[in-house]
C-alpha cells in the first residue's frame, strides 16, 4: 500500500523523541499554562493542592500543546474532569492551540511534589494498549499508536527529531552553580541545517565568523529580524559550533526573560554578588529576545554592567531581538548605543527561493518524498515566516502518515484551509503599527515605548486590537512586538477597544478606516 512507509515513519519518530527533555517549552507557553491554571482556579477553586498541581506543560507541536502528567491515574482523572476545560481555556488564550494532549511522564511534577502512592490497580500493572496512548482532547483525536519505550517516557511527534547530526541530546550549554541558568540548545539548530539565501546570508556569515574566531571579531554580534526567521536557530548554531571546536569554552545562552528572572531571584536571595560573578565568568554570553528587557530598569542596569564587564575582558557577546537597536524603545540610550557597537545583522523576510530551499531540506531531513509541486505550492502561499512554513509541512506529513493518503496539492489545500485563508488576507504587525502611527501622527517608537499618556496609549491599543483581528498572531506574540508587553496587556487592549468602538463614534470610525486601508 502506497502510504505504509509513512506510518512507519511516524512510529520511528515517536521512538526517537522520547529521550528528549522538555523541548519547545517556551516562556510564552509557560505563561499560557499559568493563565490556564488561573482560569481553572477561578472555576474549580484552589488547584494548587489537587491533582492539577502535578501537571506541567512540556511543549508544543504545531496546534497541539503537550502537558505532562506523572501517572496514568492522574492522566485519566484529569482528562475526565478537566480535559475539555483545559483545551477550551487554552484556545481562548491562544487561538492557535487546537488540542491538548496529556502525556504520562513520571518525571513531571516529581521534583516539586511528593508523589502520592499510586492507586492499587496501578502498582506494577502493565498498562493496557489504551493506557499506552496519551489522552488527547481534540475535535478529532489522531494519536499515532506508540510503543512501550515511548509510553514509559512520554512521546511527542516531531517528524525530524530522529535525524540529527553530531549533538545527540538536548544539552545544557554550561553547568553553572546557579542551577538552571542556561537555556537548552536544540540539536536541530545547527549551521548545517540552516539554509542560506539572500535574506539571511549576511547574518549567517557574521554568525559563522563569531563561531570560528577564538577572540571576538566584533562585539556584540546583534542579530535582528521578524518572528520565526531563524534568530534563535543561528544563536544555537553558534553555540554548537563553538562547543565542538572548544568544549572548554564556557558559553551561556539564555533568553532576556530568563536573565531577568535570574537577576530577580538573586536579588530575592541576596546573592547579587554570586550573580555578577557567575555571568562575568563566562567566555560567551548569548542573550535571545533582548527586547524583553525594554522598560525593565533594574534588569537593564544589570545587563549593562554585565555587558561592559564582558566586553572589557574580551569575551564574546551575541544578542538577538525582533528589531534593530535603534528601534528598541524602552531601552536606555546608553544600552542602545552599546548594542550597536559591534556588528548589527538583519535577517530579512524570506524570498520564494529561500522558502523552497528550506522546505526541500526539511522534507529531506524527514526522509519524505513530498512532490515538488506541493513544495512549490507551500512556498508560494505561506510567506509569513519559516516557523509557519515548517508547521504547514509538518501538518501535511502527519496527516499523510496517519491517513495513508498520498501528499498532493488538493490534500495540502484541505488540511491547511485555515492557514491559507489567513495567509491570503495577511496583514503584518509592522504594517498595522505603521498605519496607526501615520493616522494619529505619532512616531513608530510610540508603539513600543512605555509612554502612558492617552494620546499614545489609545492608538497603541488600537494597533494591538487590529493585530489580533487581522493577523494570526497569538497574544504573547503581539505583546512581544509592542515592546515586550505581557499578553494580558494585549488582551486588555483588545477588550478595551471592542468596548469603546460601541460607545465612541469617532474611535469606531478610526478603527474602521484603518481596517479598510490595511485590507485594501
Ligand atoms: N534559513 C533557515 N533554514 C532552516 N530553518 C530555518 C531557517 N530560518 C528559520 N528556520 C526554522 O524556523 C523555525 C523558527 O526559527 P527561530 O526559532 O530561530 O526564529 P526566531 O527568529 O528566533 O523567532 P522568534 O522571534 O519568535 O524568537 C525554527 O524551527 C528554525 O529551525
Amino acid at each position: 500500500m502506497a502510504g505504509r512507509p509513512k506510518i512507519e515513519m511516524a512510529y520511528a519518530t515517536a521512538r526517537a523523541v522520547v529521550r528528549e527533555p522538555m523541548s519547545d517549552r517556551s516562556s510564552d507557553l509557560v505563561d499560557q499554562w499559568r493563565d490556564v491554571l488561573a482560569v481553572l482556579r477561578s472555576e474549580f477553586g484552589d488547584v494548587s493542592s489537587g491533582m492539577l498541581k502535578r501537571l506541567d506543560v512540556i511543549g508544543q507541536e504545531g496546534e497541539r500543546v503537550l502537558v505532562g502528567v506523572p501517572t496514568h491515574f492522574i492522566r485519566d482523572f484529569v482528562g475526565r474532569h478537566y480535559g475539555d476545560r483545559i483545551r477550551s481555556a487554552w484556545a481562548a488564550i491562544n487561538p492557535a492551540v487546537r488540542s491538548v494532549t496529556l502525556h504520562v511522564r513520571p518525571d513531571v511534577g516529581a521534583a516539586r511534589n511528593e508523589a502520592p502512592s499510586p492507586p492499587l490497580g496501578e502498582r506494577g500493572a502493565r498498562p493496557s494498549l489504551d493506557e499506552r496512548r496519551s489522552t488527547a482532547f481534540a475535535a478529532s483525536p489522531t494519536e499515532p499508536p506508540v510503543d512501550e519505550d515511548s509510553f514509559s517516557q512520554g512521546y511527542g511527534v516531531r517528524p525530524d527529531a530522529g535525524m540529527r547530526e553530531a549533538p545527540t541530546t538536548q544539552s545544557e550549554v554550561a553547568e553553572l552553580p546557579l542551577g538552571d541558568l542556561s537555556g537548552r540548545l536544540d540539536p536541530r539548530f545547527t549551521f548545517e541545517r540552516f539554509i542560506v539565501g539572500k535574506p539571511n546570508e549576511f547574518a549567517v556569515a557574521a554568525a559563522e565568523r563569531v563561531a570560528s574566531s577564538p577572540k571576538p571579531s566584533f562585539n556584540p554580534l546583534f542579530l535582528h529580524g521578524g518572528v520565526g526567521l531563524g534568530k534563535t536557530h543561528l544563536m544555537h548554531a553558534i553555540a554548537w559550533r563553538v562547543r565542538q571546536r572548544d568544549p572548554q569554552r564556557k558559553i551561556v545562552y539564555l533568553s532576556a526573560e530568563k536573565f531577568m528572572y535570574q537577576f530577580v531571584r538573586a536579588l530575592r536571595e541576596q546573592n547579587t554578588i554570586g550573580f555578577k560573578e557567575l555571568f562575568r565568568s563566562v567566555d560567551m554570553l548569548m542573550v535571545d529576545d533582548v527586547q524583553f528587557i525594554s522598560g525593565k530598569e533594574s534588569t537593564q542596569e544589570e545587563f549593562f554592567h554585565t555587558f561592559n564587564a564582558l566586553v572589557d575582558r574580551g569575551k564574546q557577546i551575541v544578542i538577538s531581538a525582533d528589531r534593530s537597536p535603534s528601534d528598541l524603545s524602552g531601552l536606555e540610550e546608553r544600552i542602545r548605543s552599546r548594542l550597536s557597537w559591534g556588528l548589527v545583522a538583519d535577517i530579512h523576510p524570506t524570498t520564494y527561493e529561500l522558502r523552497l530551499g528550506i522546505l526541500q531540506s526539511k522534507a529531506e531531513q524527514m526522509r519524505l518524498d513530498v512532490p515538488l509541486r506541493v513544495i512549490e505550492f507551500l512556498a508560494h502561499r505561506i510567506t509569513s515566516n519559516v516557523r509557519e512554513l515548517e508547521g504547514a509541512l509538518n501538518r501535511i506529513v502527519h496527516q499523510a502518515s496517519l491517513t495513508e493518503r498520498v501528499v498532493s496539492i488538493e490534500m495540502a489545500s484541505e488540511i491547511l484551509k485555515d492557514v491559507l485563508r489567513a495567509a491570503d488576507r495577511r496583514v503584518t504587525i509592522d504594517e498595522i503599527q505603521k498605519s496607526v502611527v501615520d493616522h494619529y501622527g505619532l512616531k513608530l517608537t510610540d508603539m513600543t515605548s512605555s509612554r502612558r499618556s492617552r494620546a499614545v496609549a489609545r492608538p497603541r491599543q488600537v494597533a494591538m486590537y487590529l493585530s489580533k483581528l487581522l493577523t494570526p498572531r497569538s497574544l504573547p506574540e503581539i505583546g512581544k512586538r509592542f515592546g515586550g508587553r505581557d499578553h494580558t496587556t494585549v488582551m486588555h487592549a483588545v477588550r478595551q477597544i471592542e468596548r469603546l468602538v460601541v460607545e465612541d463614534k469617532a474611535l469606531a470610525e478610526d478603527v474602521e478606516l484603518l481596517k479598510r486601508r490595511l485590507q485594501a
